[in-house]
């Protein structure tokens, strides 16, 4: 007999009681007056009253009336964005956060299957557990060829296998939706390993949407009550959000009526290092949900089993505090508030009443890891001749293509005229015209020879090494700005009001292995060092969010006056959201799939 049923029976004393709680049981959508047995890492009976089972050695904690629930899980994030987790997660561990399922879009478009090793290895130890599902953009060929040769996809495939990896990541709609699937192989390969497969179907509706159904298993992208039902309609499991990058939740709150609480989940998205210390985690998330209207038991179970079930996580117990789950066991004073006082993982208390028993660790990367972003500040790059406008008389140039920067993550397309200067096209920033670029940052070092003509090639993919456009609507008046972090996009970008500060802008990233940078009148006057992988500031959260705030504070004295400038600057090469944004080789054209230049 194991350890747990003597227990359960009453033959043997508990490591852990957590007794005189209401206890959240999500299976029933409802709260119980029970204790919580725990024996080791593993829950062992719910029962009235635990006072036979408490010796000695038993450690008691008193719940006096608190809610008793599950560790809460994160249904979707990218934990390889921004900041290290294992510098960061005992800040989740306080929000009674216990399991994430994230994304590994930082580190994977960069290293591929050697991105989510490292990503696994680095957070393995964490009292959080921390699951994986393998990102599928270096298989992606819409924009750019395809970054992974024959071994790398196969590489990233063999990782459906790890019991760390629950499924593959999201994919945007449009490199899926009525054409054969870039990443095929690696739905084949989830379907064998009978692991998810998960969209990400911003602006995707009626058929597109129907048609995309038939690929994957979970979106996060439901933006009304209706996005919510259409999901759950077709079969997809409706992810909710809320966190750094947008708040969703009332879409949540309007179709909880009208959809089975089962099909729902939550998840951040995202809870970037300010939002982390402002906020709070998945904590945040739940009180949320409930204040959009989520009865407190059923936005618990979006945040705990329904998330544990979509992604198989249930058979290792996570999710619930049925006899046998893990216990991952968290206290709430309050459910307005949804203020954790006290966590456990594992069968620990990690957290107690403003305590955090755990704290940030490192984890040593390779070499490789940290030098990262090799790109070249050659004025070539920045340069846009003038003959590349069409239509222009003696002095003034013609017409060109460019991003015109909207709300958020959206951009259009629009047509500018920017002034001449010798044989160049030039920034206007009096004209709220600035020039963009993208540069391949060559993670692993593959640098192409340069051409004569400044430009470059990676050798054999036929990949364009950069790209410099247009753009308005960002609303630098001087100075530039480059980061390496660029969502899914192994590149460095620069937005900027002349050629020279964005050379020193990109040429201080590449010096410090990644980051942010801004730049006024040739010198650095902000930056954020992100040097794991170009993409993670390795350094204490507050530190990180105090740097990223300063980003901000100075690219808003230099006017950028969009609501979100370092959202809208990491996501102008992401085809997740239309409609013209940056590629290595022109615009990309999101929804009519193809790169166009600079003129029409
Ligand atoms: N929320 C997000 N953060 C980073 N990269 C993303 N790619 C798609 N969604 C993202």
């Amino acid at each position: 007999m194991n350890d747990l049923q003597s227990v359960a029976l009453g033959d043997e004393d508990a490591d852990l009681v957590v007794t005189g709680g209401r206890v959240c049981l999500p299976e029933m959508g409802e709260f119980q007056s029970r204790d919580v047995v725990v024996v080791d890492d593993r829950v062992a009976a719910l029962p009235e009253d635990a006072t036979p089972v408490v010796g000695d050695d038993t450690r008691v904690v008193t719940a006096s009336n608190r809610v008793v629930a599950p560790g809460f899980v994160d249904a979707h994030t990218h934990l390889d964005l921004h900041q290290t987790f294992e510098n960061a997660y005992h800040y989740a561990v306080e929000g009674g956060t216990t399991t994430v399922v994230s994304e590994v879009t930082g580190y994977g478009p960069a290293f591929g299957a050697e991105g989510v090793e490292q990503f696994l290895a680095a957070t393995s130890y964490l009292p959080v557990r921390v699951r994986a599902v393998v990102p599928p953009q270096p298989l992606l060929d819409t924009f750019e060829p395809r970054r992974a040769d024959d071994e790398d996809a196969d590489a990233l495939a063999d990782l459906l296998a790890d019991d760390r990896v629950v499924g593959v990541g999201e994919i945007d709609w449009i490199h899926a939706v009525g054409r054969d699937t870039p990443a095929e192989l690696l739905y084949e390969r989830a379907d064998a390993e009978g692991k998810t497969v998960s969209g990400h179907a911003a602006g995707c509706s009626g058929e597109k949407f129907a048609a995309f159904a038939t690929i994957i298993d979970d979106d996060h992208e439901a933006i009304s009550g209706e996005d919510v039902v259409t999901r759950v309609e077709n079969g997809v499991h409706a992810i909710g959000r809320y966190g750094s990058i947008r708040d969703d939740m009332a879409a949540i709150g309007d179709a909880y009526d009208e959809v089975p609480t089962a099909e729902l989940s939550l998840s951040s998205d995202g809870m970037w290092p300010r939002e982390l210390i402002d906020e709070g985690y998945m904590d945040a998330v739940v009180r949320r949900a409930i204040e959009e209207g989520v009865e407190p038991a059923d936005a618990i179970r979006m945040a705990t089993l329904n998330p544990a079930r979509h992604f198989g996580l249930d058979d290792e117990g996570v999710g619930s505090l049925s006899p046998g789950s893990v216990a991952d066991i968290v206290l709430i004073d309050d459910l307005d508030e949804v203020n954790v006082t006290t966590v456990v993982s594992g069968g620990e208390v990690v957290y107690n009443k403003g305590e955090c028993m755990v704290a940030p660790r490192s984890h040593e990367y390779p070499d490789r890891f940290y030098d990262s972003v090799n790109v070249s500040a050659d004025p070539e790059q920045f340069r846009v001749p003038a003959d590349a406008a069409s239509g222009g008389d003696d002095g003034a140039s013609g017409e060109v293509r460019a991003i015109e920067c909207q709300r958020g993550l959206l951009s259009g397309e629009t047509m500018v005229s920017p002034p001449v200067e010798g044989d160049e096209l030039v920034a206007d920033p009096d004209a709220d015209l600035l020039k963009a670029t993208l540069l391949d940052r060559h993670p692993k070092g593959d640098v192409p020879e340069r051409r004569s003509d400044g430009s470059s090639a990676s050798a054999d993919s036929g990949r364009e090494d950069g790209f410099t456009g247009f753009l308005t609507g960002f609303g630098l008046d001087s100075g530039a700005v480059a980061t390496s972090v660029v969502w899914e996009t192994p590149g460095v970008l620069a937005v900027g009001a002349n050629d020279a500060d964005m050379r020193t802008a990109v040429g201080h990233v590449a010096e410090t292995g990644g980051g942010w940078a801004v730049v006024e009148d040739g010198d650095v006057v902000a930056e954020l060092p992100t040097r794991v992988a170009g993409v993670c500031a390795d350094l204490e959260v507050e530190e990180t969010a105090k740097l990223y705030d300063a980003v901000e504070s100075a690219l808003r004295r230099l006017g950028a006056d969009g609501d979100r400038p370092m959202l809208t600057l990491q996501t102008l090469a992401f085809a997740g959201v239309p409609s013209l944004k940056l590629s290595f080789s022109g615009y990309a054209d999101i929804l009519n799939r193809r790169v166009v230049g600079l003129t029409p």
